[in-house]
């Protein structure tokens, strides 16, 4: 099946008419939905078992994607794994991201802030995986600290480490993909919704392709021109490659 795309500002106007006065989802009730798929592609790339590591790094962006990160880590949690949340840049602009911070204290998930040791959480004989929860679809490079040493010492990590990337490998244009060599590969990409340009440039040799942020009718989904994912019962997500 050939991959079904839209551009980065078609998925930003998609967000926008989602959550417009006509539709009137809440940005609350999406990023749970998004959040809640990406613990799911987790769950099914590296399954629960009590006899192996069940860390998880998640990794918080400043915007909406960090958001799909601190939700993905309570769902993560609620599934057994000991997630590790590093949240280093903080906006107060969006008063639920401290809501969800409250609820990963309540539910006993750590997260570290700038300054902390996250590094020691790269450590792959005790992490399972990280979640790139950095960037998102309005990632606009350049790469500005901290986030710049952090991809670093992920593209370091990621030899042993696998990355889950939610919806856009952080530090990848969001249309033309790697913008150079020492980009992330991600093992897993999660694409919200529906696939963005980049999603075309990974390589399904190395990179396992999931699309979840299942909130769309079919008709809405024509209108934005692409064919709805052939979700089965009620799962959240859907692997493509
Ligand atoms: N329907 C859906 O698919 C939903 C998707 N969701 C997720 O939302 C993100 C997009 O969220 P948004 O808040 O618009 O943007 P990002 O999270 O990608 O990043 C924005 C912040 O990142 C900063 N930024 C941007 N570029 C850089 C850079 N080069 N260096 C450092 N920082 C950067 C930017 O800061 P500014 O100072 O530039 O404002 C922003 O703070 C989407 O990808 C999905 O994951 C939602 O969950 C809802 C539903
Ligand atoms: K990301």
């Amino acid at each position: 099946m050939a991959l079904r795309t839209i551009s980065s500002q078609l998925a930003a106007q998609l967000d926008k008419e989602l959550m417009g006065p006509e539709v009137g989802f809440t940005l609350e009730q999406l990023m749970e939905l998004a959040g809640l798929s990406v613990a799911q592609a987790v769950v099914k790339e590296f399954p629960y078992s009590e006899t192996r590591k069940s860390q998880v790094l998640v990794i918080a962006g400043p915007g909406n994607n960090g958001g799909d990160g601190l939700v993905c880590a309570r769902h993560l949690a609620l599934s057994g794994f000991q997630p590790v949340v590093y949240y280093p840049k903080r906006t107060t602009k969006t008063p639920f991201y401290a809501q969800l911070v409250n609820q990963l204290k309540f539910f006993k998930v750590p997260v570290l802030g700038a300054g902390d040791n996250w590094a020691q959480y790269l450590d792959h004989t005790k992490t399972l995986c990280v979640v790139d929860a950095i960037f998102g679809f309005s990632f606009k490079p350049p790469v500005r600290e901290p986030f710049g040493s952090i991809l670093q010492q992920l593209r370091h990590a990621q030899q042993n480490l696998p990355i889950v990337s939610v919806d856009i490998p952080t530090g990848w244009d969001v249309d033309e993909g790697p913008a150079d060599s020492d980009c992330i590969i991600p093992s897993v990409l999660v694409s919200l919704t529906v696939p963005k340009p980049c999603a075309a440039k990974i390589d399904t040799c190395e990179t396992h392709h999931y699309v979840g942020g299942r909130f769309i009718p079919r008709d809405f989904a024509l209108k934005y021109g692409f064919e709805p994912f052939p979700y089965e019962n009620l799962d959240q997500v859907l692997r493509l490659h």
